[in-house]
């Protein structure tokens, strides 16, 4: 049975713009799969709509094999625990120290006085701390977050979503901030991730050249639509071009100057 499975999904923020249309995805346990398309495609849209963070028009959102978007708010609650999100910018609690902000990640399983008053387990507390060793942030448990680099700090994100032991992680342009050595190391936590705990990721990417380095699957968008899913080795020149359109000149700048910068 699939993890997680899109019928007919649609967006419409307004008359004039409708961000999804009739997206159809089957994703199993364990796919990394790389969403990618030009500014402006649907990508954070899509992303957004599988946990309800934006709210679908159409369509149907089944994840663990349950309708996701007619379950009351408290089955929701319950559900997206097994739903992590990665932002671009992070989203830490900037006055909180490191282990603070993973600790949050554990607030899904919390009611709301015991959350406010920061209560945690002696259990909840080792594992947020196996959790920072793993993503080599050992060091920092005790800094505030606001003192941390970018890659640092998206590392303290990816522990906090892993501490609500999730069945799949949503990345959404996770390394966009970073420069290419924080990037690689995100990037590489991120595939290890899926590889070694068998949790499904799905991450939006501007840079092609690193979803075709990483996923195991493309899911190409443009104008709302799903117009390449397939396998990285598959994609060819011509079909990056129809993702693209118009943005692919540019596009193929950047990659060149990033091949430069590496050398
Ligand atoms: N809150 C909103 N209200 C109205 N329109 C929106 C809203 N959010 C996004 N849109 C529009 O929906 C479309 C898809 O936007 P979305 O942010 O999902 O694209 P994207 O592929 O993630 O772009 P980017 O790579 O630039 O982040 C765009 O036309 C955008 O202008």
């Amino acid at each position: 049975m699939a993890l997680l499975e899109l019928f007919n999904l649609s967006k419409r923020y307004d008359q004039h713009t409708i961000a999804l249309s009739d997206i159809n995805i089957s994703v199993n346990k364990g796919e990394f799969i790389a969403v990618i398309g030009p500014s402006g495609a649907g990508k954070s849209t899509l992303l957004r709509c599988i946990n309800r963070m934006i709210e679908p028009t159409n369509g149907e959102v089944t994840f663990d094999g349950v309708d996701l978007l007619h379950v009351k708010r408290k089955e929701l609650r319950r559900l997206r625990t097994k739903i992590g999100m990665i932002f671009q910018h992070y989203h830490l609690v900037n006055r909180l120290t490191v282990i603070e902000n993973v600790l949050h990640g554990r607030l899904g399983y919390k009611s709301s006085v015991v959350g406010a008053l920061g209560i945690y387990t002696k259990k909840e507390k080792e594992q947020a701390i196996q959790l920072l060793r793993m993503l080599g942030l050992a060091d920092q448990m005790y800094k505030r977050s606001d003192k941390l680099s970018g890659g640092q700090k998206q590392r303290v994100g990816i522990a906090r979503a892993l501490i609500q032991d999730p069945k799949m992680l949503l990345c959404d342009e996770p390394i966009a901030s970073l420069d290419p050595n924080a990037s690689k190391i995100i990037m590489d936590y991120l595939q290890k991730i899926s590889q070694s705990l068998g949790i499904t990721v799905i991450v939006n990417l501007h840079q092609v050249d690193v979803a075709l380095q990483y996923s195991d699957r493309i899911i190409g968008v443009s104008q709302g639509q799903i117009v390449y899913d397939g396998t990285p080795t598959d994609i060819t020149q011509e079909q990056i071009h129809q993702i693209y359109g118009s943005d692919f000149d540019d596009l193929m700048v950047e990659m060149n100057k990033e091949k430069h910068y590496a050398g």
